[in-house]
This record gives structure tokens, sequence and C-alpha cells, in this order.
């Protein structure tokens, strides 16, 4: 039941084995984990049919591994074809990595990636993370989950299952091939913020039980089952809290309030500013955000969620004066009602990202919603969500 440092399980497509069998060292034999373990026969009331366990005689983690060239990563990127996961995989194919995508095309698109399709560095895996996959890979950048409020509101079971099956199975994945594994977490973990601006040491304001929960809680569980890896089985983890991040290749239909007013704007229709329009978010583009993603999956000890955000708040009623400012001053704002739980104010703190990354976002939002603009008016000009 217990592997021997020197044994390596090579079964992969068998998560349940890092969830029954953690790793312990022979010589840690005596520790908890053993008396709460259950006992080895009863692994095999699960039925495995093809379970091929490969055993190595030496200590792999001093081989390299062949097809690699030492100076470039196999990276995989899971949500890669939405949208902060493209503009990721542009920049990681930028650097000349090989980018494995996987991604359910719940909400991302096969066209996001396609200028991609005929590099042999580039692999797209259509594959929901709920279910287990076996790869080789060095790093692993875990974006999978639907991260509109009415996408992920769609199926909050599944939203659910995606940020805890989802994000265990990449731990898993990360567990058996020493992966380096960076989770985008969210500001929504700080649910309806009483600290602002957000620093991460605060544990947040959730409702455990609203429409909001899927996404939040989800989350929430994912960093603890990031930190529960980490302590149990020694998974080298980032967590990036990554606060709204707007640009070019939103969904026309995503329903987040930036893609909303450019889209409204653009077709001459009112902007649906929801509530009283006080409520504030900062807003990051989403070059910045890749920026941070990056820095942070490739910076030495860094230990603890890290906000990735552009710290400039707005109301969402200032928001849609720079979206006519930008687009069109022509159109008018409409009231909508508020959904439940909407956080009333939101604001990351990014001195941690400062001191620990060197890093912080450069694009104004005047500059950032002109470049979107351009995006969006071609897609709506030739028709074209994508598919
Ligand atoms: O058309 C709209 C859409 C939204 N809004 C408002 O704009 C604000 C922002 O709403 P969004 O839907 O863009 O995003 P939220 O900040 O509520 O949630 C987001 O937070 C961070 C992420 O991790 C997720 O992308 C998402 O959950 C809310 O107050 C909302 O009520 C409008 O006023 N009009």
């Amino acid at each position: 039941a217990v592997s021997s440092p020197l044994t390596v399980d090579r079964t992969g497509f068998r998560p349940s084995s890092d969830f029954e069998t953690p790793t312990v060292n022979a010589a840690d034999r005596t520790s908890h984990i053993d008396e709460v373990l259950p006992p080895p026969t009863a692994r095999s009331a699960v039925p495995i049919l093809d379970d091929p366990v490969e055993e190595r005689t030496h200590d792999v983690s001093k081989l390299k591994p062949p097809n690699r060239r030492a100076d470039k990563k196999r990276i995989l990127v899971t949500g890669g074809a939405g949208f902060i996961g493209s503009h990721l995989v542009d920049r990681l194919m930028d650097e000349g990595h090989m980018v494995i995508v996987v991604d359910s095309l719940f909400t991302g698109k096969k066209s996001n990636l396609e200028r991609h399709y005929n590099s042999p560095r580039f692999e797209f895996i259509r594959h929901d993370v709920i279910d287990p996959i076996s790869l080789e890979v060095d790093q692993i950048y875990h974006l999978a989950c639907p991260a509109s409020p009415i996408h992920y509101k769609y199926n909050p079971i599944h939203t659910l299952k995606t940020s805890f099956l989802g994000t265990y199975n990449m731990l898993g994945l990360a567990k058996r091939t020493h992966a380096r594994f960076l989770i985008t977490s969210t500001s929504e973990v700080y649910g309806d913020p009483l600290v602002h601006p957000q620093h991460e040491e605060y544990w947040g304001n959730v409702n455990p039980i609203g429409e909001r929960s899927c996404y939040d809680e989800g989350k929430r569980v994912a960093e603890t089952l990031c930190y529960d890896f980490k302590r149990q089985n020694g998974v080298d983890i980032r967590i990036a809290r990554i606060f709204n991040t707007y640009g070019p290749r939103m969904a026309l239909n995503d329903g987040r309030v930036v893609s909303n007013f450019v889209g409204q704007a653009l077709r001459g229709e009112q902007l649906t500013v929801q509530g009283s329009g006080n409520q504030t978010r900062s807003f990051c583009y989403v070059s910045d955000q890749v920026d941070g993603l990056i820095k942070l999956m490739n910076t030495e000890d860094v230990d603890g969620p890290v906000n990735i955000g552009n710290p400039h708040e707005f109301t969402i009623r200032e928001l849609a004066d720079v979206v006519k400012k930008a687009v069109d001053p022509n159109v008018e704002i409409t009231y909508t009602p508020l959904t439940p739980d909407d956080p009333k104010q939101r604001k990351p703190d990014i001195t941690k990202a400062k001191d620990v990354l060197g890093w912080e976002p450069g694009v104004e939002l005047m500059d950032g919603l002109k470049l979107m603009t351009v995006d969006f008016k071609e897609r709506i000009r030739n028709g074209d969500e994508g598919w």
C-alpha cells in the first residue's frame, strides 16, 4: 500500500490511487497517515480492469525525460481554449514551449487557438477535467472552470465538480509527474468583502449556500486541496487570486460587465447597469494578467496565494462612462436589477505581487478598452462568435 521512494507509480489513469494512498517514505512509516489509511485489502473492493503498474528500480527524478529539450518545458494549460487561457497559450508558445491544452469547450472555443494548430509543439485535447487524464508534463496551469456568473450558475453542480474533482485530478497529475502546479483562483474567495482593499491574509465573507457559492466555495475548496497536496504530498503549488480581467477574445455573450458594455456600445444598445451602479470593481487587462501568472509560476519559493489584478478601482457607473468615451459617447444607460450576493466593492492589494514577483499591471482601462473594441468590432461585423 505504501510506495517506496524508488518506485514510480505510472498508472496515471487512476487518480483514486492519489486519494487512497498518499505517498509515504518508508522511513516515515510511523506517520499518522498510516493510522488513518484503510487496510490495503479495502482498496481491492474497487474494480480496476486495466491497472498496469510499471515499476522502476531507479530514481527517476535524476533522469532526463526523452523527447524534451532541456531549455523548454512541456506545459499543460487546462481551460486553454478560454479567454485568459488562450492568451496564456499564445505567450507560452511564443516562448517556444510545448503546450498541451485540455478543455471541455463548455465556454472555451477552438477558434481561440486556431493559430497554433499547425505547430508540432501544440496539442489540443477535448476533455473535461472532472475526469482524470494521464499526461507527462513539467508545469500545469489549471484554469479550467466557467468564470462568468451566468455560466457558472448555469450548472452549479458541474461548477462545483470542476473546482473540486477537476483540481483534485490535476493535483494528482502534478503529484505523479512532479510538475509545478498553478491554479487560477479568484477574488471571489473574498466574497462580499468586509476588508478593503483585499489582501491575501483576509479570509473573506462568503455565503456558503447562495447562487454564487458554487464558484466562490468551489474555488475556496480548490485552494484547500492545493494546500493539502502540498502538505501531504509535497506538490509544488502556486495560487493566483485573479481579479476581474478583460480584453480581446472575451465571448460576446460572456455576460460579464466589460464585455456586455463594449458589445452593447458597439451595437448602439443601452448599457445595462445592474443595481445602483455604485458597486466597485478593478479591471485588469489580459496581457497584464498573463504576465502575472507566468511570473508566479516561474518564481521560486512563493508561499501562499497571490492577488493578480489591477488596483485601479471604478464604480460600475464610472466604467459605463469610460466605455462610452472609448466606444460611443451617444449610447444610453439603463438600470436593471442586481443579482443576489453581488459583492459591493472589490480592489486588490497587490503589495505581495509587487514584492515577491516584481509584477504590477501597466495597461490603463481606456487603452485596454480600445484594444478590446477593435476585436469586438471585427467579430460583430463578421457575425463571428467563433466555434
Ligand atoms: O451587464 C452587466 C453585467 C454586470 N454588471 C455588474 O458589474 C459587476 C461585475 O460583474 P461581472 O459579472 O463582470 O463580474 P463579477 O465581479 O461579479 O464576478 C467575477 O469576479 C471575478 C471572477 O473570478 C469571475 O470572472 C466573476 O465571478 C457586478 O456588480 C454586476 O452586477 C452590470 O452592471 N451590468
